[in-house]
C-alpha cells in the first residue's frame, strides 16, 4: 500500500491535526485501522514538536511512549473489532532491520522484490482469505490523509509473534523512533512502495539458503516465539496449505482461535500442532507436507508420550502394572487397552496347575470363555492383576527339590496333597485343613512348600505377600482380598501362598491403621467361607518369620502350623550335591563334609549363597583377557578352596537367639513330634 504521513507545516495546522486525532481516539466511532492511524500521527507529530522544541525532551519521551504502546497495541492485536493484527508490517520491517545490521552488507531483500517472493505471495493469498472471513470488506481499508483508500497488505499472513523480535518495534517502545529506512521521508514519514514486478531470487542472501529454507527456520521459530504470545497465532497459517487441517479455510475467529490456542500449553495439545507432531519422523526430517519438523524437548515429549500410550496397532500392549513378573508371557499380557478376559472355572482333575485359559494367541476365531458370574462384581483390573501378578507360573516344584525338612513334607502330602488329589476318599473328618501355617527362619524353603504343594496337587498357585497387601494397594486391600479368594474359587483347586502373613494378622495393636483392621477382617471372613464351604478346595498357606505376632483368632483358623527350621547336616549336604551337580566340580566327598560341618547354622537359602559364591571362584583365577576368549568347558571346575574362600564373605543369616524363639513357639503352637 502506499502509505504518506505529510509532516505539518505550521504550528496551527499541527494543533488541529493534534484535536483531530485526540477526538479519533477518543469518540469510539472510528475503526481500528483510523486509530491506529490517528496514534501513528501523533507519535510523529510528538517527535516534531520535539524537533521544534515545543516539548521538552522529557514530556517528549513520554508521550512517545504512550502513543507508541497504544499503537503497537491496536497493529499487534487479532482481536477482529479492535486490532489490526498487522504481521506483514513485521516481516517487511524485519527485512528493512536487517539492512541497518551492517552498513558494509545489503540485503537482497528490498520493498519491491519481497512481494515478488513465492512464499509470500502464498502468504498473501492465505493472508487475504483468512482476512476476508475476518474482516468486514468496510473494515479493510484505511483512509489516510485526503481519503486515499488503498487495500490492507496482506496482513494476517506473516507470523505475529515476529513483532517481538523486531529491533524496530522494540525501538518504537523505547524513546528511539523510525530508523533510517528506505522510504522514509526526512520526516520520518514512511513509503511503502506497492509491489513492482522484479526477478525474484531464487535464494535469500540473508541465509545463503533457498527461500523455501529461509521459510522453515524463520517462520519456525517465530512460531515457537509466538507460542508464548498473548495472542493467537496466524502466523501458523503460513503452512497449513499443505496441512489437512489448514486454516485458511477457517470460517470465524471462533474456528481460529481453536486451532491457534492462545498459550504455550495450549498450543501444544491443540490437535492440528499434535496431529503434525505426530506424523513426524524424527527430528530433521520434513513432512510430507513440507511442514517444519523442528521440536522442542516439550513436544518432542509430547510425541513420545502419545507414541506409549497409543502404540501402533501391531505392537504387544505393555502388561497391566508395567512388570511381566510372574505373569503368563507376552501372549496373555494384554494391557491396559486389551480387551478383558476373566478367567474361567478350571475344569477339575487337570493335573498342571497354573494357567488355565488359553493365551491371546488362541485367534479370534475361537469363541471367547464364558465369563463366570462371580467374577461379574468384581472389578477387571483387580481380576487382570491377580492373574498376572499373584497366580504364579513358575516352573513346577518336587518333593525332591526340597532338601530337608521331612516332618513337614510328609504331613502336607498326608493332609494337603492326597485330599487335594482324592477328594472323593478324603471327606467327613478326613477332609483337608483349609488353612495352614508355615513357620521359621527366613530362607528355609517356606515358599519353595508352598509352590510345591501347589505344583504337586495340581492346584493354581497364588502367591502374595500381605505387606503387598497392606502397602501396595493402599484402600484396596480388603477388595483385593476378596477378589483373590473369588479369582481362587474359579481356578479350583487353589493353593493361596501368604507371605509375611504375620503383617496381615498381627495382633491388634491401638494404632492399627482402620485400613490394616478392615484387610484382616476380610481375610478371615474369606477364610472363613473357604472353611465352611465343604466344596471348595482352597488351601490358605501362610508363612511368617513371626509367629509370636500373629493374631490368635488368625491362629485359630490356621490349623496346622509346621515350623520348617534351618537344614540339618544331611539337608546342607543335599542342597550342596544337589547345586554342585550341576557344575564341573572337583569336590572329593570328604570335602563336601568339610563344606556342610563349616556351614552349620546356614539356611537353604544361606547353603545357596554361599555354593553361588564358591562358583564364581574359578572364574576369579582367570585373567580377565582369558574369560574373554576362553570356552565354557576350559573354565576351571569348582574346589573345595573356592569354598574355602566363600565362606569367607557368606554368613549365617539367622541368629542363633532367634532359633530360641521359634523352637519355644513350636513347643507352644506348633503341630510338630
Ligand atoms: N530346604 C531347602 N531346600 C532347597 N533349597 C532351599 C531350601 N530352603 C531354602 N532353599 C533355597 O533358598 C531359597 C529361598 O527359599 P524360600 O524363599 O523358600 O525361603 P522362605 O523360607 O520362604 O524365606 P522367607 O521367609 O525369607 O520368605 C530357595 O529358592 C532355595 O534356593
Amino acid at each position: 500500500r502506499t502509505c504518506k504521513m505529510q509532516a505539518p507545516s505550521s504550528r496551527a495546522v499541527h494543533l488541529s491535526e493534534w484535536q483531530k486525532n485526540y477526538f479519533a481516539v477518543t469518540s469510539g466511532t472510528c475503526t481500528a485501522a483510523q486509530k491506529a492511524e490517528a496514534y501513528r500521527a501523533q507519535v510523529l507529530r510528538v517527535q516534531y514538536a520535539w524537533a521544534n522544541s515545543e516539548i521538552s525532551q522529557v514530556c517528549a519521551s513520554k508521550l512517545f511512549k504512550k502513543y507508541a504502546e497504544k499503537y503497537s497495541a491496536i497493529i499487534d492485536s487479532d482481536n477482529v473489532e479492535t486490532g489490526l493484527n498487522n504481521y506483514a508490517e513485521s516481516v517487511l520491517t524485519l527485512a528493512r532491520a536487517q539492512q541497518t545490521d551492517s552498513d558494509k552488507w545489503q540485503s537482497g531483500l528490498s520493498m519491491s522484490n519481497v512481494f515478488q517472493m513465492r512464499c509470500v505471495q502464498e502468504m498473501m493469498r492465505a493472508g487475504e482469505k483468512l482476512r476476508g472471513s475476518l474482516l468486514a470488506p468496510a473494515d479493510a481499508s484505511v483512509v489516510i490523509h485526503g481519503g486515499a483508500v488503498v487495500p490492507d497488505p496482506p496482513k494476517s499472513s506473516l507470523c505475529g509473534g515476529s513483532r517481538e523480535s523486531d529491533p524496530l518495534t522494540k525501538a518504537a517502545h523505547g524513546t528511539g523512533w523510525a530508523p533510517d529506512v528506505p522510504g522514509s521521508g526526512p520526516s520520518g514519514s514512511l513509503s511503502v512502495q506497492p509491489p513492482v514486478a522484479t526477478n525474484t531470487p531464487k535464494t535469500c542472501p540473508m541465509f545463503s539458503a533457498p527461500f523455501g529454507d529461509l521459510a522453515t527456520p524463520l517462520f519456525g521459530h517465530v512460531r515457537k516465539e509466538n507460542s508464548g504470545a498473548p495472542k493467537a497465532s496466524p502466523g501458523l497459517s503460513l503452512f497449513l496449505p499443505r496441512q489437512p487441517r489448514a486454516p485458511a479455510g477457517s470460517e470465524g475467529p471462533w474456528d481460529r482461535s481453536a486451532f491457534y490456542s492462545s498459550g504455550p500449553a495450549e498450543a501444544l495439545s491443540a490437535p492440528t500442532l499434535s496431529e503434525a507432531l505426530r506424523k513426524t519422523e524424527g527430528n530433521g526430517h520434513r513432512e510430507e507436507g513440507g511442514l517444519p519438523t523442528f521440536k522442542t524437548a516439550k513436544e518432542q515429549l509430547w510425541v513420545e508420550q502419545q507414541k506409549k500410550h497409543h502404540p501402533p496397532a501391531r505392537a504387544a500392549a505393555p502388561s497391566y502394572g508395567g512388570s511381566v513378573k510372574k505373569s503368563l508371557g507376552a501372549s496373555r499380557s494384554r494391557g491396559i487397552f486389551g480387551k478383558f478376559v476373566p478367567p474361567v472355572p478350571k475344569p477339575d482333575g487337570d493335573a498342571h496347575g497354573g494357567v488355565q485359559y488359553k493365551p491371546d494367541s488362541a485367534g479370534p476365531a475361537e469363541p471367547a470363555p464364558p465369563v463366570d458370574e462371580r467374577l461379574k462384581s468384581l472389578e477387571p483390573k483387580m481380576i487382570e492383576l491377580i492373574m498376572s501378578e499373584i497366580m504364579d507360573h513358575g516352573p513346577p516344584v518336587t518333593w525332591d527339590d526340597i532338601a530337608g525338612v521331612e516332618f513337614a513334607k510328609a504331613t502336607i502330602k498326608e493332609i494337603v496333597v492326597w485330599p487335594m488329589l482324592r477328594p472323593d476318599i478324603f471327606t467327613g473328618l478326613r477332609g483337608p485343613p483349609k488353612g495352614i501355617l508355615l513357620f521359621g527362619p527366613p530362607g528355609t524353603g517356606k515358599t519353595l512348600i508352598g509352590k510345591c504343594i501347589a505344583s504337586q496337587s495340581g492346584a493354581t498357585f497364588f502367591s502374595i505377600s500381605a505387606s503387598s497387601l497392606t502397602s501396595k494397594w493402599v484402600g484396596e486391600g480388603e477388595k483385593m482380598v476378596r477378589a483373590l479368594f473369588e479369582v481362587a474359587r474359579c481356578q479350583q483347586p487353589a493353593v493361596i501362598f501368604i507371605d509375611e502373613i504375620d503383617s496381615l494378622l498381627s495382633q491388634r495393636a491401638d494404632g492399627e491403621h482402620e485400613s490394616s483392621r478392615r484387610i484382616k477382617t476380610e481375610f478371615l471372613v474369606q477364610l472363613d467361607g473357604a472353611t465352611t464351604s465343604s466344596e471348595d478346595r482352597i488351601l490358605v498357606v501362610g508363612a511368617t518369620n513371626r509367629p509370636q505376632e500373629i493374631d490368635e483368632a488368625a491362629r485359630r483358623r490356621l490349623v496346622k502350623r509346621l515350623y520348617i527350621p534351618l537344614p540339618e547336616a544331611s539337608a546342607r549336604k543335599q542342597i550342596v550335591t544337589r547345586l554342585m551337580s550341576r557344575e564341573q566340580c572337583s569336590l572329593r566327598e570328604e570335602e563336601i563334609e568339610l563344606v556342610v560341618q563349616r556351614s552349620a547354622g546356614f539356611s537353604g537359602a544361606d547353603m545357596t549363597q554361599l555354593c553361588r559364591e564358591a562358583s564364581l571362584g574359578p572364574i576369579r583365577s582367570l585373567q580377565a583377557t582369558d574369560i574373554a576368549t576362553i570356552t565354557a568347558d576350559q573354565v576351571p571346575p569348582i574346589a573345595y578352596v573356592d569354598f574355602d574362600n566363600a565362606f569367607r564373605t557368606v554368613r549365617p543369616s539367622v541368629a542363633p537367639t532367634d532359633l530360641a524363639l521359634y523352637e519355644n513357639w513350636n513347643r507352644t503352637f506348633g503341630c510338630g513330634k
